[in-house]
């Protein structure tokens, strides 16, 4: 229960709708709780005809009463408790997504996305669920049981009570040992379903790459074995369920024949009244209702406080990168960029991802990067952004040691297109401004221009209103990367980096682009990373790497008169370029 101390501000704030919504409750259990009474005070006065005419029709209009004060009551403990859980479930989605989004990309290297999906519904789900049903069962279990039992004894007999309450612990016992087994199987059905609805997502997502390798009848028999474990996991549901839904109706039944046996032989006896047997044979299920009730509450708590746990685990999480206490209070950056010694490793069991890099690339000056694949060159990159933790002392930007430049402006003076682009479902309008300010459409298209984008755009039927995704246009590979590049562009960075960016277009429209933005890019500093010669050639430095090393370095003439990578790569192109000539 101590995971649920986080919420303590959120009931502070809320505490009117629950002290309004206890109040109706606990009159509503009363009220609830007088009605088998004046129920059996019916059956009597009817059974010896002794009622005048004018009480029945007070009965009648105290029924009417009660039933109008039931109405009200209910509004209000139910908006109280099940409305406000509702705020609370709003809440917490909302403060999850705002960590999940100040979280360190290193976390997601290292978390599934469906676990934290999972999060997000299930667990804060399950959480409303306790605090909710958890909350108004307990008290409930309380009011009722206690309120029934004070009448039972009252006014009808409290032997018949303790004797007719005797399957109850069972119950009790029986609700929490199968609950937690219900919950557990629960568990494995919606793990079963979720894998089946991958397998079936996947396969519709990639049914091009299903139907060239001829995968039919292959991913037809997989989810097949998916369909048939979900089947199963949903029979051990049933079958438990059925098992736990007999056992209740038994000690049910149980309950019911000794009230008819040791109430009958009372009403035989004329120790209790026949109106006192009618009445009670309502308390017994008042009664016996909160205790089984009770055993749901441990359960639905148990469940909540786990799910509790983890989310407090992942609100406890620390972004690993935040600014620090030092930082100096800089908005703008010119971009004068210095990389001295650094070496870096993802983690302390991995070999390091760069060894000993050492750049200077002055402001409005271009540096390009290439090297085989795994080289290092996106880590060059990620580290720039700071996205991963930048070691102390080895990259500088205008004097300042990165780690003392706040990240939000860092990444406000950095326009950077990452090799995987990522657009939005949403307009490509909104996709390039990706902002919350409204920007002028003028603007938009002038970086669309730039990317070389914008012609194909007002080729769609709606323009810059064109919606992307599912509900809406598929761009080419080509047309997401140019899309990405309008959208780092119109930032208006003083530093803009590409990391392979463009390699889903061809080499002339490349060039093209590159053209563009070298106007664009006269006083800003470029860091062009690619696997082509054509995108680096006119770079002021070119840099080689391999192994996370620098091997060779110099501009693309001094890089050709020396034997190496960069002159492989180039020769190898040309044959490339000479034999597409050819062709
Ligand atoms: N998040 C990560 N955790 C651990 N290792 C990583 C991570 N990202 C990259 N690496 C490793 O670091 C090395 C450099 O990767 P990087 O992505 O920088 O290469 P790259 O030169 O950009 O490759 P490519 O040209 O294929 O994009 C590789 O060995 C890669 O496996």
């Amino acid at each position: 229960m101590r995971e649920y101390l986080v919420l303590k501000n959120f009931f502070i704030r809320h505490k009117w709708p629950y002290i309004i919504g206890a109040i109706s409750l606990i009159m509503l259990d009363f009220v609830q709780a007088y009605i088998p009474r004046l129920m059996g005070n019916i059956t009597d006065g009817l059974k010896n005809r002794t009622m005048p005419y004018d009480q029945l029709i007070k009965y009648v209009f105290t029924v009417l009463a009660m039933a109008i004060i039931i109405f009200v009551l209910r509004y209000f403990w139910r908006m109280g408790f099940m409305g406000t859980a509702r705020w609370l479930e709003y809440e917490m989605r909302r403060d999850l997504f705002s960590h999940l989004l100040i979280l360190s990309p290193d976390y997601y290297n290292h978390h599934k996305t469906g676990d934290l999906m999972a999060h997000a519904t299930n667990d804060i789900q399950a959480v409303r669920m306790s605090i909710a049903r958890g909350m108004t069962n307990l008290m409930d279990t309380i009011v009722l049981f206690t309120t029934s039992l004070i009448i039972v004894v009252k006014t009808i007999n409290l032997k018949l009570a303790l004797v007719g309450l005797i399957p109850g612990p069972f119950m009790f016992i029986i609700v929490v040992i199968f609950g937690r087994k219900i919950r557990e199987r629960f568990r494995r059905v919606q793990e079963a379903f979720a894998n089946m609805t991958d397998k079936a997502e996947e396969n519709i997502m990639g049914i091009r790459v299903v139907k060239s390798y001829v995968q039919e009848k292959g991913e037809i028999k997989k989810f097949d074995k998916a369909n048939m474990q979900n089947f199963e996991a949903n029979m051990a549901m049933v079958r438990l369920s059925s098992i736990f839904g007999s056992s209740m109706q038994i000690l049910s039944a149980i309950s019911t024949v000794i009230v008819i046996i040791y109430g009958g032989t009372l009403v035989i006896n004329k120790t209790i009244t026949l109106g006192d047997f009618v009445a009670f044979n309502s308390y017994i299920g008042m009664l016996l209702g909160p205790l089984t009730s009770l055993g749901w509450v441990v359960n639905i708590f148990q469940r909540g406080s786990a799910s509790m746990k983890r989310i407090n685990t992942i609100m406890r999480t620390k972004p690993e990168i935040v600014d620090s206490p030092d930082v100096v209070d800089v908005k703008e950056l010119k971009g004068d960029i210095k990389i001295q010694n650094l070496t870096f490793k993802y983690a302390e069991d991995l070999e390091p991802a760069l060894k000993d890099i050492n750049i200077e690339i002055k402001m409005g000056k271009t540096l390009a990067v290439v090297g085989r694949t795994g080289c290092g060159k996106s880590t060059l990159a990620n580290l720039l952004l700071h996205l991963y933790k930048v070691p102390e002392g080895t990259i500088f930007i205008d004097g300042i040691d990165i780690n003392k430049i706040p990240l939000k402006t860092l990444r406000e003076n950095i326009g950077y297109v990452p090799q995987d682009t990522f657009l939005f479902s949403s307009t490509i309008k909104e996709n390039i401004a990706f902002s919350p300010d409204d920007i002028p459409l003028e603007k938009i298209q002038y970086a669309a221009k730039l990317a070389g984008i914008h012609d194909e755009i007002m080729g769609f039927k709606d323009g810059y209103d064109t919606v992307l995704g599912e509900r809406g246009v598929t761009l080419s590979g080509g047309q997401k990367q140019r899309t990405a590049i309008a959208r780092a562009v119109l930032k208006n960075p003083n530093i803009l980096i590409l990391d392979d960016c463009l390699s889903a277009v061809d080499a002339q429209t490349e060039e093209q682009i590159l053209r563009n933005l070298k106007e664009f890019m006269k006083n800003r500093t470029s860091i062009i990373i690619s696997h082509r010669i054509s995108a680096v050639k006119d770079a002021d430095e070119i840099i080689v790497l391999d192994e996370g090393k620098i091997v060779q370095r110099g501009t693309h003439e001094e890089l050709l008169a020396t034997e190496g990578f960069y002159k492989e790569l180039y020769k190898m192109q040309q044959l490339e370029e000479n034999i597409n000539t050819e062709e």
